[in-house]
């Protein structure tokens, strides 16, 4: 164990108790159970909803929560405006889809922006390279919709470009695989680690795979120099947006750039003089399905942050009301002064 990782981290959550692995050099395995509303105590602050990679310290037969240094979230788009975190202390994203069928650049592009929300580093990793003609030409045109992050095609059948993925880890980071159900999450992590240890599903000739995954899981993952950590997700078709405005520069800094060129600070591109984006659009530098990514990402992380500082405003309402309560409970028990 190095000096970076934790103990203890959250292996896997249950509806009453979480599995934590110790990630020394025992990889034992323990169950603790949650408190009601599945939280945990944290070292800091509040108890809270247990995410797989969490890292804990047990004290005195207590699990306490360590602070996340980095989080993926998803929007769960209910009417209370919850946020799910999909896995927490992570280094790398790694966005997976296939390239047969054709990958979806929208769910790319909705992965790239929520990893660099999340803190950690995103990558594209295009599976199923042997059922493709000309895997390079689909990179080429994810790389345009992901922009600044490494883009690599794989084959876990054939073992080709498995290498350029393995370049992406070093011992003690830790990794999480998204995408799709059938996009062949587990089964990269079967071919990085050169071993069985997750269930895939069964090969059809459709190219889509049924959902075996069904839990987040934490494991060790075996490389030439040590071991990185992996969480393997459920597939997801789609994922709420809960993103930052840097997250969205960081996930657009092609149509960002054009924007700084625009006459006015404030332009709309909404047929403003000297509009750049809509000039680069005009001339083909740049596409019109990219501009309205941009766009309703923007919409739809504004409308999230919304919903969010609602939710908080009612909350401290209903703290103030609470508060004004026990102020007249105290008064009227004589207990009050100024
Ligand atoms: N031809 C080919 N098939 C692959 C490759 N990788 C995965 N598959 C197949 O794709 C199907 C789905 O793979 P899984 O690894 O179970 O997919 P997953 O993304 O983990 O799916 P969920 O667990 O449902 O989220 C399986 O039948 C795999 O054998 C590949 O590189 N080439
Ligand atoms: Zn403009």
């Amino acid at each position: 164990m190095t000096s970076t990782t934790p103990q203890w981290r959250v292996a896997r959550v249950d509806r009453t108790q979480v599995l934590l692995l110790d990630c020394g050099a025992t990889r034992v395995e323990r169950a603790v159970p949650l408190k009601p509303g599945g939280l945990l105590e944290r070292t800091v602050g509040e108890p809270t909803v247990p995410a797989v990679g969490d890292a804990v310290v047990l004290a005195d037969e207590r699990a306490l929560l360590l602070p996340r240094r980095s989080e993926l979230v998803r929007d769960t788009a209910d009417r209370t405006s919850h946020t799910q975190v999909m896995a927490a202390n992570l280094d790398l994203a790694l966005i997976v889809e296939h390239l047969d069928p054709a990958p979806s650049l929208g769910r790319i592009e909705r992965f790239v922006t929520l990893a660099w929300d999340s803190g950690a580093t995103p990558a594209v990793v295009l599976t199923k390279a042997d059922l493709h003609r000309d895997p390079s030409a689909v990179v080429a045109e994810v790389q345009r919709v992901a922009p600044a992050v490494e883009v690599r095609s794989v084959s876990a059948v054939t073992g080709e470009g498995l290498d350029d993925v393995r370049a992406l880890l070093a011992d003690d980071l830790t990794l999480v695989l998204v995408g799709p159900s059938g996009a062949g999450k587990s089964t990269l992590v079967n071919a990085l680690a050169g071993a069985e240890v997750m269930a895939t599903g069964e090969r059809r000739s459709d190219g889509k795979g049924r959902h075996t995954t069904t839990h987040r899981r934490l494991l060790p993952l075996p490389l030439a120099g040590g071991t990185a950590w992996v969480i393997d997700t459920p597939g997801v078709r789609a994922v709420g947006l809960v993103a930052r405005e840097d997250a969205l520069e960081r996930g657009f800094p092609d149509v960002v750039a054009l924007t700084q060129e625009c006459r006015f600070r404030d332009c709309q591109h909404d047929g403003e003089p000297g509009c750049a984006i809509e000039a680069a659009v005009a001339d083909g530098t740049l596409d019109a399905d990219r501009l309205a990514s941009w766009r309703s990402h923007e919409r739809e992380a504004a409308r999230q942050r919304a919903r969010m500082s609602g939710r908080l405003a009612q909350e401290i309402k209903a703290q103030g009301r609470q508060h004004a309560r026990r102020v007249r409970d105290l008064k009227r028990v004589g207990k009050f002064r100024r």
